[in-house]
């Protein structure tokens, strides 16, 4: 039995129905892991089984209008994970076609010479008529060498399963990167910090997200058959340490309930959740600290 796995990383403009579509691929078994997980490169945002091949989707988390450091960094890093990837889906949306922001990408794969196969999918083809998704397909590959085109929709769930089996047939041979029956099983420790994370974001300004981490420090199984997960919020100056924490410790704690309530959903089990604030100085410009994050500062600048 020849097994396959490998990457398929998802780009394209925000709202293209990135989410709708891995929802599709990835199906209910697995819809555990769309939390989204922050790897060194790249964001695992689910895994689909299809017949013996494995096909991880990776999304590129800030590849869109960088504007400070970390971030262009981000971007840089964001760009490798896409570079990392066996294939790449290109999703853009039927009746807005080749848009800037979709020109934009197809700029930054040819300057970075992308070697890997790009699959041209056109979503939402419920919108438009047949003529002008024939024109669109016509005008996307004048303009790209693409290695397939597949028309779809995602919420329709029209020609996804085409998709889902092209992909599946470009993953090299590889053993499963994970075990079939633990799919859903994806490192604990880094859900659990991106759950947190996420909560913060929700709460905080937007300027903040990029500056700040999570990580899940210590990780106990109790005999109660609770969990208890400590976790500490690295943020990068004192400032940022009292935002977190807001007045009275309100944010931290609102933070804190709504994290513990969707970790008690996800482990089905109860949870005790205790987090913790710490500075860390100067880590915006630790270049020895991005390229822990997979993060490449020199492309970044
Ligand atoms: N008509 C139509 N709408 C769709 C289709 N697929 C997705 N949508 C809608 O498009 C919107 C965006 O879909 P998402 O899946 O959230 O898009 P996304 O790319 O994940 O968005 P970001 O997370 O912002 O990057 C939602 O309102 C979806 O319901 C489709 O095939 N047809």
């Amino acid at each position: 039995m020849t097994t396959r796995a490998g990457f398929a990383a998802l780009i394209g403009e925000p709202n293209a129905g990135k989410s709708t579509l891995l929802n599709r691929m990835v199906g209910a078994k697995v819809s555990i892991v769309t939390h989204k997980v922050q790897t060194t490169r790249a964001r695992i945002r689910g895994v689909a089984m299809e017949g013996e091949s494995q096909i991880v989707f990776v999304d590129t988390p800030g590849l869109f209008a960088p504007r400070r450091r970390l971030d262009r960094a981000m971007v840089a890093a964001a760009w490798s994970g896409a570079a990392d990837a066996d294939v790449i889906v290109l999703l853009i949306e039927a009746h807005r076609g080749l848009t800037e922001g979709v020109e934009a990408i197809l700029t930054a794969l040819e300057e970075r010479e992308v070697r890997q196969p790009v699959m041209l999918a056109i979503n939402k083809i419920d919108r438009v008529e047949a003529p002008d998704l024939l024109a669109l397909t016509k005008e996307m590959n004048d303009r790209y060498a693409f290695a397939e085109t597949f028309m779809i929709s995602a919420e329709k769930g029209h020609g996804v399963e085409d998709l889902r089996l092209a992909l599946a047939a470009r993953m090299p041979e590889s053993p499963w990167l994970y075990p079939e029956d633990q799919i859903a099983d994806l490192p604990m420790r880094m859900i659990a910090a991106e759950i947190t994370r996420e909560k913060l974001t929700l709460r905080l300004h937007q300027e903040l997200p990029y500056q700040l981490t999570v990580e899940t420090e210590n990780w106990e199984e109790r005999k109660d058959g609770s969990a208890r997960i400590d976790q500490m919020i690295y943020v990068i100056r004192d400032g940022h340490k009292g935002i977190v924490l807001g007045k009275r410790g309100e944010t931290i704690k609102a933070v804190s309930q709504a994290a513990r309530e969707e970790l008690v959903e996800f482990l089905g089990r109860k949870v005790h959740l205790f987090l913790q604030v710490k500075v860390r100085p100067g880590w915006l410009d630790e270049a020895e600290r991005y390229s822990e994050m997979g993060l490449d500062f020199s492309d970044g600048n």
